[in-house]
């Protein structure tokens, strides 16, 4: 099987669709790879902060795009994300480094540098990809193409459960009023919009739990082997 061959399903939606979680655990059961291109943004976002880089300097960004290692290590439950080799999995989950992310991700030459590193990820038996532009513009022949939604709300609410969970101190308020501002971010900029492919599916995951959304995914692909050495 050629890297062009390897089956891509890509899952887009704005933040806190549930993209990520989705992604892995289907990742999981197809036996694929797994690509968080909202980690590479994130990625860059963080090595900018520690190279005091201003957010405003597209020609700095650009070059610390191209500077910046960006490496996955995959510990069962969790994905931690090594920046020039240094664990920054913690500080790059925080809104900051989300909202820096979407800022840095409106500058097309900052998304040219990081396409080849994402279709890098298509080997073989597949891949799941998530991210804003999946199916649109890195794997637009992906054979599987789905669009998570789900309402504000909703999505302000399961991110304030997960934050709660971990100690760190927010509002829900506070937290509706960034996802709203990055989604409209990302669905105005001139390069890549999030927007879904004409041929996803769109899920509203609005009310549905996680295993239901998988199961949903899941029923989307072609059926898989069954029985010994499957
Ligand atoms: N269907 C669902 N029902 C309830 N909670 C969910 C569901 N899907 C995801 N979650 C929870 O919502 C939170 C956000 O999910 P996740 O990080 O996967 O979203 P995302 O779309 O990848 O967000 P981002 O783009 O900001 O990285 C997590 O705590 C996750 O467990
Ligand atoms: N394919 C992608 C992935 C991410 N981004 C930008 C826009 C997001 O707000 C930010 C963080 O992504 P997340 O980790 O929340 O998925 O990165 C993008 O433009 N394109």
């Amino acid at each position: 099987m050629t890297t062009l061959d390897t089956p891509v399903l890509t899952i887009d939606g704005p933040s806190g669709s549930g993209k990520g979680t989705i992604s892995r655990l289907v990742a999981r059961k197809l036996g694929w790879h797994y690509l968080d291109s909202g980690a590479l943004y994130r990625a860059v976002g963080v090595a900018a902060g520690w190279g005091d880089i201003d957010l405003a300097d597209p020609a700095a960004l650009v070059r610390c795009t191209f500077d910046t290692e960006i490496g996955f290590r995959d510990e069962g439950d969790e994905l931690r994300v090594l920046v020039n080799g240094q664990d920054a999995t913690d500080e790059l989950r925080t809104e900051t480094a989300g909202a820096a992310a979407s800022a840095i991700a409106a500058i097309p030459e900052v998304r040219a540098a990081l396409k080849d590193r994402q279709r890098a990820f298509r080997q073989p038996p597949g891949l799941v990809a998530d991210g804003r532009d999946m199916g649109t513009v890195i794997f637009p022949d992906a054979a599987h193409k789905v669009f998570l939604t789900a309402s504000a709300e909703e999505r302000a609410e399961r991110r304030y459960k997960q934050l709660n969970d971990k100690g760190v101190p927010v509002t829900l308020a506070g937290l509706l009023r960034e996802i709203l501002a990055r989604d409209a971010r990302d669905a105005s900029r001139a390069v890549a919009p999030l927007r879904p492919a004409e041929d996803a599916v769109r899920i509203d995951t609005t009310g549905l739990g996680i295993d239901e959304v998988v199961d949903r995914v899941l029923a989307l692909m072609p059926a898989r082997p069954v029985g010994p050495g499957a």
